[in-house]
């Protein structure tokens, strides 16, 4: 799939490593100028993992790495981030104006102070030292270091954990306004929501590779797909040559099926088996589509990655 732009940061066959433990196992994952991306999937996908590879904070075993076209560790691609990881460290007794002053004193051209406290949403909180501030006030401290600088591409490690509804929307509203002025975003969360509200694309990661990506319309796409169960006395076989009929399972004397067109499939059930019993029809939510998108396929290959 060919995009008119030159990606703003982009790993290539990027392969992590501790130990025995395979973190990032060859992924491809490209973000383009004034795009939202949205990585997901379980812990321990390698979400993380992959942000510091583009951060330059790791360096990949294999493949390549590229912030705006060079190498993360340069200091010009560096000064055009923002950033926001889980754990950030900030010296507790310094006020949040002094911290923001600090931050932005490291970038060519950075905001003026009254308008990055205004777009964070941190003007009450100027004068309190960070380490007094409760952990949802410290998360939105957080996101104001990471946009004081005006960069170019921001990166937001589950940036609204611990945050009220009221902060968790004002955030989504700054980071809408942020992309409208033309900034990336690569953005992980567990909120689906939080994909759905914001993201252009989405990638989900299982196992350190991406196994989904597209628009988060496809993604609901897949998850339009429904489960029926039922006990019937008709051939697998037979069921599986229906075109509305995506997979058949016999699981325990059960059939069970996925389509994406539920109601047509029960109607022929319904018709060609007159003893058909206990049916169900299931619809997958957000999150059960991606329980069911990044589940483990085969306990051997669990085993293969995490090998002594
Ligand atoms: N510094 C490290 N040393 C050893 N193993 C690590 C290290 N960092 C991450 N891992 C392992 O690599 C795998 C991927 O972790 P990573 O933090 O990238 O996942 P994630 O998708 O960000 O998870 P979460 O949603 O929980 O934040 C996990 O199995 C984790 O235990």
């Amino acid at each position: 799939m060919d995009m008119p732009n030159t990606p703003v940061a982009r790993l290539r066959g990027a392969l992590k490593r501790y130990g025995a433990l395979t973190a990032v196992d060859g992924l491809d994952l490209a973000l383009y100028p004034g795009e939202l991306l949205a990585l997901l999937g379980p812990n321990g996908a390698g979400k993380s993992s992959a942000i510091g590879l583009l951060l330059g904070l790791q360096r990949p075993d294999a493949g390549e790495v590229t912030l705006f076209g060079q190498d993360p560790q340069r200091i010009q691609p560096r000064r055009q981030i923002g950033v926001m990881l889980q754990n950030a460290t900030l010296p507790p007794t310094l006020r949040v104006r002094e911290l923001l002053r600090l931050t932005a004193s490291y970038y060519a051209n950075p905001r003026v102070l009254q308008e990055t406290a205004e777009l964070a949403a941190v003007e009450d909180l100027l004068e309190r030292p960070y380490g007094k501030l409760s952990g949802g006030q410290q998360r939105r401290v957080q996101f104001a270091l990471a946009l004081c600088g005006r960069p170019r591409l921001l990166f937001l490690d589950e940036p609204t954990v611990g945050m009220d509804i009221e902060a968790r929307q004002a955030l989504w509203a700054a980071i809408r306004r942020l992309v409208g002025e033309g900034c990336s975003v690569l953005l992980t969360t567990h909120y689906l929501e939080e994909a759905e509200a914001l993201a252009d694309r989405v990638c989900v990661m299982a196992r350190g590779r991406a196994i989904h990506e597209g628009t988060v319309d496809e993604l609901r796409a897949r998850v339009g797909v429904k489960r029926i169960r039922c006990i019937s006395t008709l051939p697998p076989e037979a069921i599986a040559e229906w075109p509305e009929v995506a997979e058949v399972r016999f699981d325990s004397g059960r059939l069970q099926l996925t389509t994406a067109e539920a109601e047509v499939v029960v109607l022929r059930l319904l018709q060609n088996d007159a003893r058909l019993r206990e049916l169900e029809v299931q619809r997958a939510g957000l999150a059960e589509a991606l329980t069911e998108l990044t589940r483990e396929p085969e306990a051997s290959s669990s085993d293969q990655r995490e090998a002594a």
